[in-house]
């Protein structure tokens, strides 16, 4: 038996033969009964016949006698049913493969609705998704976004287990996919990011996606979770599984014998579930036990219920997607793939400004004024600086008649402050005449809106120092905030943590606003003694000093204890950096406003004198060690946090001293999640460098905004790595004028960036004559012959080179002859580098032949090019061309 057709058997027929298929598979009857009884093959009678029988395959049976009664039609009509509800009968699905089932015509057109639990549980969380995650966050409750009309894809770069590149995604529906998983055991896809990357976006995106249907998955549920949550059960709190997934997201209706549930449990690879916020909840699951086996029945603590789930010890095999600020680490066994987020890139901000703006003028208007600042623009890399900074150009360019973006050095709190300008600029006692553009006076608007502010820093602080993210209608009531504050903009409501309908909490717009204004509660507090100030600096300089090196990500990760290769208190960090800011000259004759001048003056020496030590300590306590580059020194992430304060206060004098304190030759800055915006602030320290010192900044990620931000220090610098850096040619013009402008470097590490022909091009008439580079490298990049071809010729007027390295690009045998004219005329070259790029044989003869007229090269490194081993074997004599 097999094909229904085939064997011309009637449907009836097909039922009884397989009748214990069905009766053994069949759930969800109650969508059986409905349907045929909506089409009137049963009466209401039979219905309560079939519901009144004891067991589910009883049940069965009844209904199989009946539709069997009723003739060939009705059973054609039990299979369409079936047929057409898959989901709801997934168990029966390779059975009507098996008997081949195509619908007839006449079953065709009848109506099949679907009241099975788990579909409408399915379109019940789909529709709740949509309505949930339609909407953007924005200012004061008072104009919402939608998603759609906002959202702009980011830089989503994939990662092995150790943290290296293997490629970008290029769409949001290849999260959930298969592709870049390093690990087929693990059970989490991990996305990190820096605070305000867009890692909330990027989830609300893929629900928004799965609500309609748009994602790639044939998941039919979709819990979310926000890692905050898991923070406001006590430790004593137990709840089960059931509970985690229907209360906190939404509860099955109509569904009397927990179907759903039971469904959830059977094929868990039906479900994604997506956790935000990881870093959150670090230290409370550091501290938790967690047991080998977690009972889907059982009630445990919550946190153990997400650990079970994350592991795959509860409901293995379906998708979680997890979140994480960068540098928070979960052991690699648990992680399938990572996906690093690195923001907007410059296409991505060019779409992003025109979704923000509709009108052309204010397109060109922001543009023009960003593409005067790369320092602006670096900032603007990460969503939520770049949202600040257009809300708040948008409003202030509406409400006054010349509002234009700070042109120079910018700084994070100078954004924060425009954003809380634009807040209280939002009361009702300042608000604008609707007739006429006021002037801007900021210090105004923050003088009438000190109230609030104060109020809202005070209550940002508490939560602070609690470590509490969510504030309580009480305690804002506590702060002296009223109704009216509350829509100003600072805080948004909160629901999901609540099941009981009880009074609504509140968060900050964001955790870096929190921050923010946590640091100007501790700049306008005229009560504590003046050295509470460094209380944040203190509780960070306590926590474990620890090392970046790219090794300790695998390491640690098998050592749950010890797994934090950077702090997790980068809420604190942030709030230093605000302090500093707040607290520096350039922002004395706003905040004198709104502080005693003579409070702020001691306040600033503190912080002065805070830093000028701790960064002194820091240098000094650095291990250096000698390598071939002479002395070097690897600084800690801590080192880039005092960087940025440095940068946010101005001064000059801490910037001198820094640069001063750098004894060793070279710092190594690799890995240490530099982005961008960093680099001015390297910069402003290396301004005041006399010495020449090399530079190590591999695996961050500065863009090409970051190389300009560097320029004025080239001049200084020996040895330049910017491998793996989310480099393009742009960035090599800028490097390529430099180079040609001061004759220092000697190594150039650019490995693993996007420079293609243009670059290579710009580097190559650089490099004609070049004095002083000795060792270049320009592997995994996108140079083709064209670049190599410009390469060679140029290189071959140059003397000092001795190393250069063109691994891992797309030079075919067109670059062949003249890579062999580089080799056969500079003598000065000892090794070349060509592995895996596109040479065949014939290439590959060009250089041999070249060779033999170059007895000073010591190799040519050859290995991975399309080269079978006997075609190899034709080179054997030449030692110096290597294969292996
Ligand atoms: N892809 C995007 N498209 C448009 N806007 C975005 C995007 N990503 C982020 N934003 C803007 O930046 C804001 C902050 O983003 P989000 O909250 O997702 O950052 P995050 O990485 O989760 O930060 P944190 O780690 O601090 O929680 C968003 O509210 C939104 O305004």
């Amino acid at each position: 038996m097999g094909q229904i057709e085939e064997a011309n058997m009637s449907y009836g027929d097909v039922l009884t033969y397989h009748r214990e298929v069905l009766v053994s598979r069949l759930r969800s009857i109650q969508c059986i009964l409905d349907n045929l009884s909506a089409c009137g093959f049963v009466c209401e009678e039979d219905v309560e016949i079939v519901q009144q029988t004891a067991t589910k395959t009883d049940q069965v049976r009844k209904i199989l006698d009946l539709v069997q009664c009723k003739g060939e039609e009705a059973c054609e009509y039990f299979i369409y049913i079936i047929y057409k509800v898959c989901d709801a009968y997934i168990d029966l699905q390779p059975w009507l493969k098996e008997i081949n089932y195509n619908p007839s015509n006449d079953v065709a057109v009848m109506e099949v609705v679907n009241t099975d639990p788990i579909s409408r549980y399915s379109e019940k969380l789909r529709h709740e998704m949509s309505r949930d995650t339609c909407f953007i966050m924005s200012y004061g409750q008072r104009e919402e976004t939608r998603l759609e009309e906002l959202y702009t894809d980011t830089l989503m770069e994939l990662l092995n287990d150790c943290n290296e590149s293997l490629g970008f995604l290029e769409s949001l529906d290849q999260l959930l996919g298969d592709n870049a998983v390093f690990n087929p055991e693990g059970e989490t896809i991990f996305v990190m990011g820096d605070a305000g990357v867009g890692k909330s976006i990027l989830l609300q995106k893929l629900q928004n996606l799965w609500s309609k249907k748009g994602l790639q998955t044939d998941a039919i549920f979709f819990f979310k979770f926000r890692c905050r949550m898991f923070r406001i059960f006590k430790d004593t709190e137990q709840i089960s599984l059931r509970d985690l997934l229907f209360k906190y997201n939404c509860y099955p209706d109509h569904d009397p014998d927990n179907e759903v549930f039971d469904y959830i449990l059977r094929f868990p690879e039906k479900v994604v579930f997506t956790f935000d916020g990881y870093d959150e909840i670090q230290e409370d699951l550091d501290m938790i036990n967690v047991p080998e086996v977690v009972s889907p029945e059982d009630k445990t603590h919550p946190l153990q219920l997400l650990i079970s789930l994350l592991c795959g010890k509860l409901l293995k095999g379906s998708q979680k997607v997890l979140t994480a600020r960068t540098g928070v680490e979960l052991q690699s066994r648990v992680i399938r793939k990572k996906v690093a987020l690195r923001g907007f890139s410059p296409a991505h901000l060019k779409t992003y400004i025109n979704l923000h703006f509709k009108e052309q003028e204010h397109r060109e208007l922001v543009s023009v004024q960003l593409d005067a600042s790369p320092h602006l623009c670096g900032l603007c890399s990460t969503p939520l600086f770049c949202w600040i900074v257009l809300k708040s150009f948008r409003h202030l360019h509406t409400m006054h008649d010349s509002f234009y973006l700070p042109e120079t050095c910018i700084t994070l709190t100078d954004i924060f402050l425009l954003l809380s300008e634009v807040f209280l600029s939002h009361s009702a006692s300042s608000a604008p005449s609707l007739l006429k553009k006021s002037t801007r006076c900021a210090s105004e608007t923050f003088r009438r809106g000190l109230r609030p502010l104060a109020a809202f820093a005070k209550l940002a602080l508490q939560g602070m120092e609690r470590g509490s993210f969510i504030c309580s209608q009480e305690e804002i009531t506590e702060c002296g905030l009223t109704e009216e504050d509350l829509t100003l903009g600072f805080l948004r409501p909160v629901s999901e943590y609540d099941t009981s309908g009880g009074p609504a909490t509140f968060e900050f717009l964001h955790i870096t606003l929190q921050s923010f204004l946590a640091a100007f509660a501790l700049v306008l507090d005229q009560q504590d003694a003046a050295n509470s100030i460094l209380k944040f600096f203190t509780e960070c300089s306590r926590k474990r000093q620890p090392s970046c090196l790219p090794f300790d990500f695998c390491i640690n990760a098998s050592k749950p204890s010890e797994k934090k290769p950077f702090d997790t208190y980068e809420h604190l960090q942030f709030t230093n950096l605000f302090l500093s800011g707040l607290l520096s000259k350039a922002h004395a004759s706003l905040i004198e406003h709104l502080v005693s001048p003579v409070f702020l003056k001691k306040k600033r020496a503190l912080l002065k004198s805070y830093l000028s030590t701790s960064v002194k300590s820091h240098l000094h306590g650095l291990p250096s060690y000698n390598g071939e580059e002479g002395k070097k020194v690897h600084v800690l992430p801590n080192f880039l946090w005092m960087l940025r304060c440095i940068f946010e206060t101005g001064s000059k004098d801490i910037a001198q001293m820094t640069a001063k304190g750098i004894t060793a030759g070279l710092i190594k800055l690799g890995y240490c999640n530099v982005f961008s915006g960093d680099c001015t602030a390297l910069n402003f320290v290396l301004q005041h460098r006399q010495k020449l010192l090399g530079l190590d900044m591999d695996n961050n990620n500065i863009s090409d905004y970051g190389v300009k931000q560097l320029r004025p220090s080239f001049c200084k610098m020996t040895v330049v790595r910017l491998c793996v850096n989310q480099l393009s040619d742009s960035s090599i013009e800028v490097l390529a004028e430099e180079l040609c402008k001061h004759k220092v470097v000697e190594v150039l590490g650019m490995w693993g960036n996007g420079i293609g022909d243009e670059g290579a091009d710009a580097f190559a008439e650089a490099l004609r004559h070049h004095p002083s580079l000795t060792n270049l490298s320009l592997s995994a990049n996108v140079i083709t012959s064209k670049g190599g071809k410009c390469l060679a010729e140029a290189l071959k007027e140059n003397s000092v080179l001795r190393i250069f390295w063109l691994v891992q690009n797309e030079m075919t045998d067109d670059a062949a002859p003249h890579l062999a004219e580089l080799v056969r005329a500079n003598t000065g070259l000892s090794h070349l580098w060509l592995i895996n790029n596109q040479f065949t044989v014939d290439g590959i003869k060009h250089l041999a032949e070249a060779l033999a007229h170059n007895t000073a090269l010591k190799e040519i490194c050859v290995k991975g090019n399309q080269l079978s081993e006997e075609e190899q074997k034709e080179f054997v004599a030449e030692k110096r061309l290597r294969f292996h």
